[in-house]
């Protein structure tokens, strides 16, 4: 049965028609559907690329006109709607006269952005509440100011807008489970999302946001942020995404007494409860959504390993802050190391910083090692020395290490060792990695100790945001006397020194996650290979020119960010088709597959034409 039913349509001028989605159930009668979804009746909600996909009764009243299709962040496009279409969708009177190009509207939100806010986080507010009113207008802004407007959406503005989320409060921009509520109900709850064809999930507790600690639900920030990011730079459709928030509780006492707290003024739960609440999350997502993918983030790493643990053979999951920087990381150190012309089998690295993120990177650079000089994991990890706030950890430091820090403990009699500078004269490293969020670490000391073993050495202060750095670029060019090559989670501006200037660059998983992600859900992947995220990370560092790289210059500019994530998604679609992990055969040309299916956000115009766009 029609959901827009024929008695509607026939009073519909025959313009609009095209509008409308086709909402048979039969793919039969659907000029649109596929030749598999036309053989076997079954409508493939799933597809990549397959659009309105919004359950029936949103399409709707949405596509029927009037307040819902100005309400609906989707469709709307508010004075850019044309004097046909205003009359056609019952939008006169609605909006004031002028119809305005997507560029001028483009150029009254920028100005605005940079003229009338005054702070950082009034931008991030101007933004949010474009992003819940106008999808259109939000991402071409974003997706055309992405190197000006990262740093608001996303690190470092996103740190404060979770600090202050409870009080800059004005929509929900994603679902929040809870815990204490609606355990044993989260499929129900999940039903409440309009979206029958999600294909990317961004989750967190909240228990670890940026280098900002627990959070609760105020971590809401980090997933709408990084789901923006997907959609910007992976070329999902906003209809396909969703950020979440699993309301475990929190042990911030501020926040327990906060009035203003949009969660459940409850501790944290832990443990096994924990684990088993987020496989609930899972579960209903794949049930749900059997393709989507789902990225853990900002979990505590004491649920981190856990959670990755459990869930990536029972789901397309992973997690990003292991595994996705991990996999950026890698890219930019396999990178400097080409810059120092030093041999990566015999490259040595100092982490300052031993949670999920320090190991997740650390197993991926000691898995390169040993495959470089063919020899086994363990002695790669040798050339690791992971330093914790207790110091250098070995096994003979006499603390009971939990599991992801036993495996990085020195255990060659390696002497125990604070301080920083004595570990880095004693290990003589290629690299220096800060992941403690901790804030600043790498004194002038140490920056000097270091460069007095290497004489280009890798300096990445890798902790966000910016407050939480290990050092600034300024700090480390001078101190290094312009000789490291530096790369910092959040940006930093470009720095003079002796009449060169320096251009620091962003290691941050941003440079992985969306073309990850991407690359994964096109193909229909299964699971998340450890070779995928090899893939993925190649396919970032290739994509540095070797005058760049010669020139310290180890990542790409993140202007490039649609771009990157097009050849990371290709990369990782090429090696999931390769292991045999993917559902779909191989087309053709990949590479221009994947460029095709990448959403454009003017490309919303007609979502029928947009719709045969996709079609084979
Ligand atoms: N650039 C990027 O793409 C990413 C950056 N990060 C950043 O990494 C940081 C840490 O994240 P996780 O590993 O998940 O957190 P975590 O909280 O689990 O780990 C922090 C680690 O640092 C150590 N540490 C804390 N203070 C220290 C100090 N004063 N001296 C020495 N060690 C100290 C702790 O013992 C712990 O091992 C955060 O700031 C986060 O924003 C995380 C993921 C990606
Ligand atoms: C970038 C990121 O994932 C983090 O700082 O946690
Ligand atoms: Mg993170």
């Amino acid at each position: 049965m029609s959901a827009v039913t024929d008695a509607v349509r026939n009073t519909l001028p025959a313009s609009v028609e095209k509008f409308l989605p086709n909402t048979s159930e039969d793919p039969r009668d659907d000029p649109r559907a596929n030749p598999e979804e036309r053989k076997s009746g079954v409508k493939d909600v799933t597809r990549p690329g397959a659009i309105g996909t919004r359950k029936p009764e949103i399409q709707q009243t949405a596509k029927l006109g009037g307040i819902p299709l100005l309400y609906d962040p989707v469709l709307n496009r508010g004075t850019n709607f044309s004097v046909q279409e205003r009359r056609e969708k019952r939008l006169e009177g609605l909006l004031p006269p002028a119809v305005e190009s997507l560029e001028l509207q483009e150029d009254r939100v920028m100005q605005q952005l940079r003229e009338d806010c005054k702070t950082d986080l009034q931008r991030y507010e101007l933004l949010a509440q474009l992003q819940a009113s106008n999808e259109t207008l939000y991402y071409i802004v974003l997706m055309k100011h992405i190197k000006e407007l990262a740093p608001i959406a996303y690190t470092p503005t996103v740190g404060k807008a979770c600090q202050d989320f409870d009080r800059i409060y004005r929509q929900p921009l994603g679902m929040y489970f809870d815990a204490f509520h609606h355990r044993g109900r989260f499929s129900e709850v999940l039903g409440n999302f309009p979206s029958l064809n999600v294909q990317i999930i961004v989750v967190t507790d909240g228990g670890r946001i940026l280098g900002l600690g627990d959070l609760g639900t105020n971590g809401m920030g980090i997933p709408i942020g990084k789901i923006a990011l997907y959609i910007a730079g992976g070329g999902f459709h906003p209809e396909h995404s969703l950020p979440a928030v699993i309301d475990c509780g929190t042990d911030n006492e501020e926040l327990l007494k906060d009035r203003f707290y949009l969660g459940n003024k409850k501790k944290r739960l832990e443990g096994e409860e924990h684990l088993d609440i987020v496989e609930e999350f899972c579960t209903a997502v794949s049930k749900a959504f059997p393709h989507a993918l789902i990225q853990f983030e900002d979990f505590n790493t004491t649920q981190a390993f856990g959670i990755l643990d459990r869930m990536r053979h029972k789901c397309l999951c992973f997690n990003d802050d292991i595994q996705g920087t991990g996999a950026t990381v890698l890219a930019g150190f396999i990178n400097g190391m080409k810059a120092q012309q030093t041999a990566l089998k015999d490259a040595k690295v100092v982490f300052f910083g031993a949670g999920s993120s320090a190991v997740g990177v650390a197993m991926m650079i000691a898995q390169q090692l040993a495959d470089d000089g063919d020899y086994k994991l363990d002695k790669a990890l040798e050339q690791i020395f992971m330093v914790d706030s207790k110091g250098l950890i070995t096994t003979t430091r006499g603390d009971k290490l939990p599991p992801h820090k036993q495996q990085m403990a020195r255990k060659d009699g390696t002497p125990d060792m604070k301080e920083l500078k004595e570990i880095v004269n004693y290990a003589k490293p290629h690299a220096i990695v800060g992941l403690a969020g901790a804030g600043p670490a790498f004194t002038q000391e140490v920056v000097e100790e270091l460069c007095s073993h290497c004489e280009r050495p890798l300096i990445f202060p890798l902790s966000n945001p910016t407050s939480q750095a290990e050092i600034t670029a300024e700090n480390a060019v001078n101190w290094s006397k312009g000789k490291c090559i530096f790369a910092a989670g959040s940006p930093f501006d470009p720095v003079e020194y002796e009449g060169k200037t320096f251009v620091p660059t962003q290691a941050n998983n941003v440079l992985i996650f969306p073309g990850l992600g991407f690359g994964a859900c096109i193909v229909k992947a299964k699971t998340i290979t450890d070779k995928m995220l090899r893939a993925a990370s190649k396919g970032l560092s290739d994509y540095v020119p070797i005058e760049d790289i010669k020139a310290g210059i180890v990542y790409p500019d993140l202007i490039n960010l649609r771009d990157i994530s097009a050849v990371v998604a290709t990369a990782v679609a090429k090696e999931a088709l390769d292991s045999d992990v993917a559902e779909i055969k191989a087309p053709a040309d990949l590479e221009k597959y994947i460029r095709e299916r990448m959403w454009e956000p003017s490309r919303t115009f007609d979502p029928a034409q947009s719709q045969q766009d996709y079609e084979e």
